[in-house]
């Protein structure tokens, strides 16, 4: 198997401290890597690396076998789906498609009839010519699913893909995660969502506190650690088990006896 995505002791500060404390890892093509960590962990941070969109960190990232440092050609066989999606509000769907499609240099014809087809599959047909302002959460959220896929790319990033999907779009997309590994397509996939990152990752990365603190296939790490599930495992490798306490602790606050005498 080749190496698609190789990280060599990546650092990332914004300005006040390490966010990414040199992680070094690689990936080989066709596999789905389930990257999850807590909030602030560094995840989201690292994908905007990989896709150019942070360009001041230190290390060294290779994806296709070559250094992405000031290149931006390997893009055009990326795709990728943002923890927080921005669209072009005032176009509709066909538009925003048409744009994103010329960027990955389709010609138009393909755009038009490729986005016609992922519309119809992703129930959007009767919001095609609506303006993007007037769409409901879910509904941009397939938007920019689509918008990830319409080149067939080779390596996709997901960060958060199911957020606003109903349960009937969530299913789709994990299904559609499992396909396009069929296909030999590499996925890197961020969630907060364990029970899905537990079903579908050949391999799973956790992040805490911008180190990783395990990287292996589920099972190999629940065998190690010995826990059952995804959750446990975060739950025990992040350090963190007083998830009643805390909830304890708000209703008291709410209640006003947290310190009140
Ligand atoms: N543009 C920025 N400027 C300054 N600090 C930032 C910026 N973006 C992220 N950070 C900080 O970097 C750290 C990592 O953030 P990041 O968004 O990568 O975490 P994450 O693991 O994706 O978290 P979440 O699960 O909450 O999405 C956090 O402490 C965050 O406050």
């Amino acid at each position: 198997m080749s190496k698609i995505l190789s990280v060599s002791e990546l650092y990332m500060d914004y300005g006040q401290g390490n966010v990414l404390n040199g992680i070094s890892f690689e990936v080989e093509a066709g596999q789905i890597i389930g990257y999850i960590g807590p909030n602030g962990a560094g995840k989201s941070t690292t994908i905007k690396i990989f896709l150019g969109i942070i360009t001041n960190y230190k290390g060294k990232v290779e994806i296709f076998g070559e250094d992405i440092r000031g290149k931006y050609l390997y893009k055009r066989k990326i795709g990728y789906v943002p923890e927080v999606i921005e669209l072009y509000e005032s176009l509709t769907a066909m538009e925003y498609l048409n744009f994103v499609g010329q960027l990955y240099g389709l010609d138009e014809e393909t755009v038009k009839k490729r986005s016609l087809e992922l519309i119809e599959i992703f129930d959007l047909k009767d919001a095609i010519n609506s303006r993007l302002s007037t769409y409901s959460k879910g509904m941009k959220q397939k938007l920019a699913i689509i918008s990830s896929l319409i080149h067939n790319p080779d390596l996709l990033f997901f960060d958060e893909p199911l957020t606003g999907l109903d349960a009937n779009s969530a299913t789709i997309f994990k299904e559609l995660m499992k396909e396009l590994k069929k296909e030999g397509k590499t996925i890197f996939y961020s969630s907060h969502i364990m029970e899905v990152v537990e079903k579908v990752s050949d391999r799973i990365i956790l992040l805490n506190k911008g180190t990783i603190v395990a990287d292996g296939p589920f099972e190999e790490l629940a065998q190690k650690l010995k826990q059952s599930n995804l959750e446990q495992l975060f739950n025990e490798l992040t350090g963190f088990t007083n998830h009643q306490e805390i909830a304890k602790e708000v209703v008291k606050v709410i209640k006003g006896e947290k310190d009140e005498g």
